[in-house]
């Protein structure tokens, strides 16, 4: 039987740390809070945002939210994020993505203090990430890493081919991997013969963003596979890049959706607001 691996579990047990490390910061006096900014009113924005928040509840983070209308100027975006980034009681900053049309996600991401970016896209945490070093990991990459880590899923030595090349997950898995000595290739929609490649994974990274796209084929015997896709349908059921079904008598691990990766996103999250305060 393949290893069904728990991200909503291992998110709480993280969690319950982050829970005990905020009680002590407290006790020597020391808070930590984390700005929310979501513009406009999307509906899956929203269930994000409200879950994030009800972390910060949980682990005694304090949350402000900045609930601003869709049709907000991105000058005035702007304007809060250096009013937050020079407001000392405030430690982490999150806006919420995707951002309406009208405004440059890469010009508000590279306005946020890189000492307060804890979704860790600002162009220096990227960097840092890169080379090692004091910044804040990408929370989703992160994830993936302390789920396998948390499983007793060893990486050093091995072969991992991550599917995708995304900024915010792609790319910064595949760094996070070869960090832990990972043999890391990166796949994508223009690679020849992928599915040649992607059997050759002892763990597999899926994020390619189609649902179901990642079948039995794709993959090798007793592999490790790790879904970061997550799609609604109509019905409003959820699914991943992986065909779960499909693989399911194939693999030697893998984590489902919903219940696998997204819970370690905001639990990653709440490591880098609790890390952003004690820094
Ligand atoms: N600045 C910013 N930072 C982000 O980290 C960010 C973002 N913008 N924009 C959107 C994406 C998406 N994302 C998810 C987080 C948690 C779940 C999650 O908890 N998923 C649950 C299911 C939740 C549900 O029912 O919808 C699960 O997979 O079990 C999913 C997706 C963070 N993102």
């Amino acid at each position: 039987m393949p290893q069904i691996i728990d991200g909503k579990q291992i998110a709480m047990q993280i969690k319950e740390e982050l829970k005990e490390r905020v009680a002590r910061l407290k006790q020597e006096g020391k808070s930590v809070c984390l700005a929310v900014i979501q513009v406009g009113n999307d509906p899956a924005s929203t269930v994000y945002v409200n879950g994030k928040k009800k972390d910060c509840a949980y682990i005694g983070i304090e949350s402000r939210s900045y609930e601003l209308p869709e049709e907000t100027k991105e000058k005035e975006l702007l304007a809060l994020l250096d009013q937050l980034n020079h407001t000392e009681d405030v430690h982490g900053i999150l806006v919420q993505l995707p951002l309406p049309s009208h405004m440059d996600e890469s010009k508000v991401v590279k306005a946020i203090d890189p000492a307060k970016d804890v979704d860790g896209f600002h162009p220096v945490n990227i960097g840092k990430l890169c080379i090692g070093g004091d910044g804040f990991d990408c929370c989703t990459p992160a994830g993936v890493i302390q789920l396998l880590k948390r499983s007793g899923i060893s990486i050093r030595g091995r072969e991992c081919v991550v599917v995708g090349r995304s900024n915010n997950v792609g790319k910064p898995t595949a760094l996070l991997l070869l960090r832990e000595n990972g043999t890391v290739t990166i796949a994508h929609s223009q690679t020849k013969d992928l599915k040649e490649i992607t059997k050759r994974a002892d763990i597999l990274v899926a994020a390619v963003g189609k649902p179901k796209f990642i079948t039995k084929e794709y993959i090798k015997e007793n592999a490790v596979v790790i879904d970061v896709g997550i799609h609604r349908n109509e019905d409003n059921v959820l699914c991943g890049d992986v065909d779960y079904d499909d693989v399911i008598e194939k693999v030697g691990a893998i984590t489902p959706v919903p219940g696998g990766v997204g819970p370690m996103t905001r639990a990653m999250l709440m490591y880098n607001c609790v890390e952003a305060a004690c820094k």
